[in-house]
């Protein structure tokens, strides 16, 4: 279970530009659970993972896995129990490495360099068949370099990769931002069938409010460092665009965007 007790969060204090975000902003995934976070620009999705991940640090209140506070845990122990994927598909990858030893390096993340065994036939086949599984071809393409990759090839590489090593949460990262309508579709069904064949924790911020619906099962919407709807179970599955959407267009409107 993943907690987040009584998190304050203000930016440039002191400042002209002082941000007040995050106050008191309680948060609770019991495991396994998958949550769609949609919500206005500037809400606070984005700074809500970065504090979770250790990328950036909360001013007070505190985060807890199954009962443990995280305060001294810095972000690169973090990823330990954590993989991440971000909306620019580069970030996941290493485009100058071939998609073997990009595997290879993703489960031996936790290791250090001079320790990493080399990639033997067995474990080549291994990956064969982890790659076979995403529908994409890529298991025929294992000495490519992934710079060669199309985004959506390169984001299921990353979705791969993050969940190579058995970990316990996945913070997606508008992973599905940056493709094409139908790429962004089979990578949001890969997605969904890593996080229930591994029963994953799940966080996911989007902006496709439909892929908020259809995947995962709880919906939290975020406006201005608040969750201002929060459905989960029963309530979520029943949830229909139209009860979303007013509620989407005000508080967009409101932070100053257009749909
Ligand atoms: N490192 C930072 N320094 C100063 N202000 C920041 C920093 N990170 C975020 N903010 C501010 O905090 C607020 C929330 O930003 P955040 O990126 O978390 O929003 P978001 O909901 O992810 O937005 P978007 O949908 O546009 O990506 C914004 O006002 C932003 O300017």
């Amino acid at each position: 279970m993943l907690e987040l007790r009584s998190i304050d969060k203000t930016f440039n204090i002191g400042t002209a530009n002082e941000n007040k975000l995050f106050e008191s902003f309680d948060l609770t995934l019991p495991k396994g659970q998958f949550v769609s976070i949609i919500g206005s620009n500037g809400s606070g999705k984005s700074t809500l993972l970065n504090i979770i991940c250790g990328s950036l640090r909360e001013d007070s209140g505190e985060i807890l896995i199954d009962g443990e506070s995280l305060k001294k845990i810095p972000e690169h122990k973090r990823y330990v129990k954590m993989g991440r994927v971000f909306q620019d598909p580069k970030m996941g990858t290493s485009p100058k490495m071939t998609i073997l030893e990009n595997m290879s390096m993703a489960e031996n993340k936790n290791k250090s360099w001079n320790l990493l065994p080399g990639v033997n036939k067995k474990k080549r086949e291994i990956y064969r068949e982890t790659l076979r599984g995403l529908g994409l071809g890529l298991e025929d393409k294992l000495d490519d370099k992934v710079g060669l990759l199309s985004g959506g090839q390169r984001q299921a590489l990353a979705l791969i990769m993050a969940t190579l090593v058995p970990i316990d949460f996945l913070i997606l990262d508008e992973h599905t931002a940056a493709l094409d309508p139908k790429t962004a579709d089979t990578v949001m069904d890969i997605t969904n069938k890593i996080v229930r064949e591994k029963n994953l924790t799940a966080l996911m911020v989007t902006h496709n409010l439909n892929y908020s619906l259809d995947y995962g099962d709880r919906l939290i919407m975020m406006h201005k460092g608040e969750k201002i709807m929060d459905f989960a179970g029963e309530e979520k599955k029943n949830l229909k665009l139209d009860s979303i959407l007013d509620k989407f267009y005000e508080i967009s409107i409101e932070s100053g965007n257009s749909l």
